[in-house]
Formats: structure tokens, C-alpha cells, sequence
């Protein structure tokens, strides 16, 4: 379903040296520097399954997620999905996947989040029948009924996640990417979204790739991970297993997925 195959990609920015003089002169002369976000990553996840993206802030994890959306395309390598180049076929490849940036928003700020939905009908041509019964199967299970005539402004962090989730839902997409969609949500809200996309993955066979910092959206959600650093690919396996070979490795036992995590940022330096 999703085949990374050695992506690359480096951003070239503009080099800033401190000082005045320093800053005339780059300011005269523009110097640049190379970044590698990604540097030759490959992995392989199949229909249904259920991912966590991790890696440290800066590991690489949003570019991975906007190159797998079709956002930005990478220096060499390859990525297909569904059958699908994203970068190349987006105009249809729009349609099987969803994509949530926990810091930013699809909704229009301004109108009732019902108007959003009704104009991402129109975009994605989401039959009337087909339309209406997902919504009604979404705000049933994630308790937004309430919010539907709300302004996106209006919202709280936690309430606009929701309807955020079931806006890039409401075209019944194959694939969802999850970046960071629980960033600063209280507890309640933050059980609520996960929960909700449990059920999803459970009753949609929707394929999930999920990037946090939140170890307990990692345990709640995901079986696998695959840790990523400084833009190389680290580690792809069962997070019980990864635990129980960390237990080993350490001398540990009984460790949590925090505990887990923060190990093997140590071990792999990053
Ligand atoms: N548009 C861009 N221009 C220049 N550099 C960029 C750009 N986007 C990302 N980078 C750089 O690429 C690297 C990977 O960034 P990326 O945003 O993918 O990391 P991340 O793992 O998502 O981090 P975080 O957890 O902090 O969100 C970083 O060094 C970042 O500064």
C-alpha cells in the first residue's frame, strides 16, 4: 500500500551569520547551506495498519508525511502509493488520502464547520448519500453534533481537533496521516481523539501514519513504530518486541514506551 523507497530530500537555506558585519556581508553575498531532512529512507506499510512516526524534533517525520501527501516530491528515491506517485498524481491521489496537521486547520475560520464540510463535499464530489452517512456515522462517534454550527474560530484546541479529524475523513480516504494531532489537547480530548481513530482504523481498515511526541498516543494507538533521526531511518519493528529486546539489551524490565523512546534517542544519539 505505501512503498517508501530510498527518499531523499535537502532544503537549501539562506546561511545567517551573527554579527553586524556578517550580516551586511550575507545580506550583500547570499551563502547557502544544505540541509538533509531525509536521507535515503525506505519502509513498507501494508492496508490497515497502524504506524507511529517518531524521531525527535527536526528528525524528518512532517517532510516524510508531506512528501508521502503529495505536498513536496524528494530529491531521489521513490514513493508509491496506492498504486499512486503522490507528487505526480495528485489530482487523484487527493482522494485516498486524509491528512490532519495538528498546528494547522482545513476548516474555513470564518463559517459554521457544517459550511467547511458541505464545501469539502463539493471539492472531493462526495455523493449526497455517501456524504450524509458518513457524517452521521462520524458525529455519532466523536460527539460533535453540537459543534456543527459553531464558527471554527469559536472552537476550543480540543473541539476543533474533532471536527478537523472528521473533516479529512469525510471522503472515505484509504490512508490517513496524523501529524501531531493531539498537540496541546487537554486529557479528555486527547482519549476522545484517540479513541475516535482507533475506531476508525477498526471499522474502515483506514491505514493510519501518525507522528507524535506523545508516548501515550504511541501505546494507544500504534503496534508498530518507526523511529527516524537526523533524517535516517533507525529502527521499523512491534513496539512490545522493540521493548522487550531494549529490557534485554539494559537489564530493564517492565519499561514504559516513554521510557522506551527516550532510551533509544540516548543509544542512537539523536
Ligand atoms: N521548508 C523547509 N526549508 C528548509 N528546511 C526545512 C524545511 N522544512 C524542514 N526543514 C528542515 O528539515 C529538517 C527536518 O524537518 P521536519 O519538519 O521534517 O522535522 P520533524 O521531525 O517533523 O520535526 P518536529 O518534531 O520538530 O516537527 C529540519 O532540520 C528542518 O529544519
Amino acid at each position: 500500500m505505501i512503498e517508501m523507497k530510498n527518499v531523499t530530500k535537502t532544503f537549501k537555506i539562506h546561511k545567517k551569520n551573527s554579527g553586524l558585519v556578517s550580516s551586511i556581508k550575507s545580506f550583500v553575498k547570499r551563502e547557502y547551506e544544505t540541509v538533509n531532512a531525509l536521507n535515503d529512507i525506505s519502509f513498507h506499510i501494508d492496508e490497515g495498519e497502524m504506524v507511529g512516526y517518531i524521531g525527535p524534533n527536526g528528525a524528518g517525520k512532517s517532510t516524510s508525511i508531506k512528501i508521502m501527501s503529495g505536498i513536496l516530491y524528494p530529491d531521489s528515491g521513490n514513493c508509491i502509493i496506492n498504486g499512486k506517485v503522490p507528487w505526480k498524481d495528485r489530482k487523484i491521489y487527493v482522494k485516498d488520502i486524509g491528512v490532519v496537521f495538528g498546528q494547522r486547520s482545513q476548516l474555513w475560520w470564518d463559517i459554521a464547520v457544517s459550511d467547511s464540510y458541505d464545501l469539502l463535499k463539493q471539492i472531493y464530489k462526495i455523493p449526497d448519500k455517501e456524504f450524509k452517512e458518513t457524517l452521521k456515522m462520524m458525529t455519532d462517534m466523536i460527539d460533535i453534533e453540537e459543534l456543527l454550527k459553531m464558527p471554527t474560530r469559536q472552537l476550543s484546541l480540543g473541539q476543533r481537533m474533532r471536527c478537523e479529524i472528521v473533516a479529512s475523513l469525510l471522503h472515505s480516504p484509504k490512508i490517513l496521516f496524523l501529524d501531531e494531532p493531539t498537540i496541546g489537547l487537554d486529557a479528555v480530548s486527547k482519549i476522545a481523539v484517540r479513541d475516535f481513530i482507533n475506531k476508525i482504523n477498526k471499522e474502515r481498515k483506514t491505514t493510519v501514519i501518525l507522528t507524535t511526541h506523545d508516548t501515550q498516543d504511541i501505546e494507544a494507538l500504534t503496534n508498530r513504530i518507526i523511529l527516524i533521526g537526523k533524517g535516517k531511518l533507525l529502527l521499523d519493528g512491534n513496539l512490545n518486541k522493540l521493548k522487550e529486546e531494549f529490557e534485554v539489551k539494559n537489564g530493564l524490565k517492565d519499561i514504559t514506551t516513554e521510557q522506551l523512546v527516550v532510551g533509544l534517542y540516548k543509544e542512537y544519539k539523536i
